[in-house]
């Protein structure tokens, strides 16, 4: 047997075997695996030091972009405390499986339930982002999933010391020890993705081309979490203040995540008006302006300039279907909300787009006419994230749309199955139903959970 069909049955056994563990169990493994961690930090932490070492090194080659190092780096501000902040907030979060969603009696004495359970495997491939091997662990172990992990090579030594401290406390629980594991390399993603006898859903969090690669190699069902070419539209009706507050966190915040804009587009009619002032607030954040004709005369005539830390130039076609992952952003100029949208649908990823407007019937038209998993209104784009949405923390963002979309937390990890109990003396039979028969009573019961 190959040591990835071990792996593989290894995570369906244990699955299959945590069925029958009582979630309290599960909630207790989410702790102790918060104090493993917490008890071996100083070493994980040193980990990530090598880590971001050796990327430093790939970065100074020109091998690699800066944004790797804030996304690599775990003590980067409360990352390490949000981490472990994400286990207990979910440990707490209402009980996901065993949920009772329809229920009918069809007869007198026979019960028919539809009740939510776990996924059952998942493999989730992921970004060098070493928070996320807990944050998905944490969320696979509260809804009874088993899970196979790889994050990215970038953060290799990171990602095995903290799964080492989450299989240390799975073995203090009667949790099996392949209910988490991580594996390092592509090849051995690439073996997993033959297994569909036992792996239930591979989840790609990465760009477009892993996403694209996973689905081009495997029978297994895909849920993809791909890249994230976010836009905030200011619309004629805009409020000033709130567009440079928008388009400035939307861009800044967090350069490197999927969620941060990557394009502006203006109503023509603001060019003159609001953008000046939204270019001035970039500019002073560093940002390198990408800008079509309209939005480059509009600065050229105006007093705005960039300082030396960040530039203005003009935008090409390919910038506006570009992911920057940096203090860049293209911007666009369009003559409505319409085209806007148009727009937005033809160029984005689908992922988080938002309107800066004062005005109802635009926000109305663009949160349903823009096809994306987040619509907003005079909000971030930085919003969009598990945590944020208050689901504990994130699987990722799912740029798909069957089963889960947008930022993905418990609910993106169950599916349901049916139950159904005869009390009759005789139990029940399908054939005694139907034309000339007796009728379905298919009469509603009201019902939390699951009586038998
Ligand atoms: N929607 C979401 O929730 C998120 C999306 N992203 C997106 O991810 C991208 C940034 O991360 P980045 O690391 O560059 O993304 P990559 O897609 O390059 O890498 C992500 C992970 O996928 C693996 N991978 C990449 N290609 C393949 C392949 N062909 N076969 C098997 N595994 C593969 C990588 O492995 P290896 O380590 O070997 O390179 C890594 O583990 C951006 O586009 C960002 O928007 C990031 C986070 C969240
Ligand atoms: N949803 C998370 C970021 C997800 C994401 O994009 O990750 P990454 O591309 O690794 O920065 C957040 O908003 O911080």
């Amino acid at each position: 047997m190959s040591s990835a069909e071990e792996i593989a049955r290894g995570a369906k056994a244990a699955f299959e075997k945590s069925q029958l563990v009582p979630a309290s169990e599960r909630i207790n493994a989410l702790h102790v695996i918060r104090q493993e961690l917490e008890a071996h930090k100083a070493e994980i932490l040193a980990a990530n030091v090598e880590d971001l070492k050796a990327a430093q090194v790939e970065v100074e080659a020109g091998k690699m972009d800066n944004a790797m190092l804030s996304r690599l780096n775990l003590d980067k501000g409360d990352k390490w405390d949000s981490m472990l902040q994400g286990i207990s907030d979910v440990a707490a979060l209402p009980e996901p499986t065993g949920k009772v969603s329809y229920a009918r009696e069809l007869d007198d004495g026979l019960e028919l339930y539809r009740v939510s359970c776990p996924i059952g495997v998942l493999l989730v491939i992921f970004e060098a982002r070493p928070e996320v091997v807990v944050n998905i662990a944490t969320l696979a172990i509260k809804s009874g999933n088993a899970a196979i992990l790889k994050g990215g090579k970038e953060s290799n030594r990171t990602t095995l010391l903290l799964s080492k401290a989450i299989s240390a406390g799975l073995a203090k629980t009667s949790l099996p020890s392949t209910y988490i594991q991580t594996i390092q390399t592509r090849a051995e993603v690439s073996s997993l993705l033959d297994m569909d006898r036992y792996i239930d859903l591979v989840i790609p969090r990465g760009s477009n081309s892993l996403v694209k690669n996973i689905q081009n190699n495997t029978r297994i069902p895909v849920m993809g979490h791909a890249d994230g070419i976010c836009s905030v539209y200011i619309d004629e009706s805009a409020n000033v203040d709130k567009a440079v507050r928008v388009v400035v966190d939307s861009k800044t915040d967090y350069p490197s995540a999927c969620n941060a804009a990557e394009t502006l587009i203006l109503h023509e009619s603001v060019v003159t008006t609001i953008w000046p002032k939204v270019a001035e607030a970039l500019l002073a954040a560093n940002v390198k302006l990408l800008c079509d004709a309209p939005s480059l005369a509009a600065l050229q005539s105006s007093s705005v300039s960039a300082p030396a830390s960040a530039s203005i130039a003009p935008s090409t076609d390919a910038d506006y279907s570009t992911e920057h992952l940096s203090l860049t952003i293209a911007v666009k100029t369009l003559p409505s909300l319409q085209a806007a949208m148009e727009w937005i649908n033809a160029h984005s990823s689908h992922h988080t787009d938002s309107i800066v407007t004062e005005s109802d019937e635009a926000a109305h038209i663009f949160t349903r006419g823009v096809d994306s998993a987040g619509t907003f209104v005079n909000a971030s784009t930085r919003f969009a994230d598990g945590f944020r949405y208050g689901f504990g923390t994130e699987v990722g963002i799912s740029t798909g749309r069957i089963h889960a979309r947008g930022p993905v937390g418990l609910e993106g990890l169950v599916t349901y199955k049916y139950m159904m109990k005869s009390k009759g003396a005789k139990g029940h039979i399908a054939s005694e139903f139907g034309a000339g028969k007796k009728a379905y009573k298919h009469a509603p019961i009201e019902a939390s959970s699951v009586p038998f």
